[in-house]
């Protein structure tokens, strides 16, 4: 069967100032129907660039993406996206930010009364409904982004650091949330982080990215079965492994910058 996201040797350079910056090096990765992919490299490492990419916000400058068997050239209803800020209507209750996307698409008002009460439900929203964006924690404000998310029914969830601005109890609870909801919805997503912790806790594949230009540094499968322990020996085993992995590049990154500082 063919895979369901297919990027064929994507690079992606920016013209700036007068410097050229290689941001993505001839990344080619299938990505196979329901996968839980994280691309986990450190800030800079071009892991926002790869996923724009899918998501068809910033073409590559070379090489093509095919997502649900269509080759991307914008922003496409089969893949939803994720942000890291809550990307939410502040002038929208909760239930009207959920159900904005189902108002474009036409659908008739009874018909996304019940889609967004059972979206709340859910996302254990409920109570929730009727209050503003600037009224809900963090982690209740990202559950709506999900929700809003969901009622597109994308088959294919791109998300760039969705919890990456939580606090550390909130985070996991919606890390299993997601879980939970990947189980039963069967979407394929890719998961941008670079939280090595939260990549081995989700991810069914980790792809590892270098520090510029970004290429695959390492392409593996996470084989431990879930819910997964983070005190486990073999998920700290893998923790050290890729640990050892993401600091040559953050290295890499630093080395790069102390050299850009000495020619400024
Ligand atoms: N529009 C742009 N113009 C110029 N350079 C850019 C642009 N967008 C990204 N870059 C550069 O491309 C490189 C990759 O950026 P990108 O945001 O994809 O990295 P990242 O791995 O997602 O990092 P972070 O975790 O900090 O978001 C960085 O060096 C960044 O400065």
């Amino acid at each position: 069967m063919a895979a369901h996201i297919v990027i064929d040797k994507v690079s992606k350079v920016f013209d700036g100032d007068g410097r050229r910056m290689v941001a993505l090096q001839d990344i080619t990765l299938e990505i196979p129907r329901g996968q839980f992919v994280c691309l986990l490299g450190p800030s800079g490492c071009g892991k926002s660039t790869l996923l724009n990419a899918v998501a068809g916000f910033a073409p590559p400058t070379s090489g093509t993406v095919v997502a649900d068997g269509v080759p991307v050239t914008g922003p496409g209803p089969e893949r939803g996206m994720v942000f890291q800020e809550y990307a939410l209507f502040p002038w929208m209750t909760v239930e009207q930010n959920v159900g904005f996307g189902l108002e474009i698409k036409g659908m008739a008002r009874a018909q996304i009364a019940a889609r967004v009460a059972e979206l709340l439900k859910l996302l254990s929203l409920e109570d929730f409904a009727k209050r503003y964006p600037k009224d809900l924690s963090g982690g209740m404000r990202q559950r709506v982004a999900i929700a809003r998310v969901l009622a597109l029914d994308s088959p294919i969830l791109l998300m760039d650091e969705p919890f990456g601005a939580l606090d550390a109890l909130t985070r996991r609870n919606l890390q299993d949330e997601l879980l939970r909801l990947w189980a039963e919805l069967k979407k394929t997503v890719i998961f941008v982080t670079h939280s090595i912790e939260e990549a081995i806790y989700l991810a069914d594949r980790i792809v590892v990215m270098t520090y510029r230009p970004g290429t695959i540094k390492r392409d593996m499968l996470v084989e431990l079965p879930r819910l997964r322990d983070p005190a486990a020996p073999e998920f700290n085993a893998l923790k050290r492994e890729l640990g050892l992995m993401v600091m040559e590049e953050q290295q890499r990154h630093h080395d790069a910058e102390i050299k850009a500082a000495a020619v400024d």
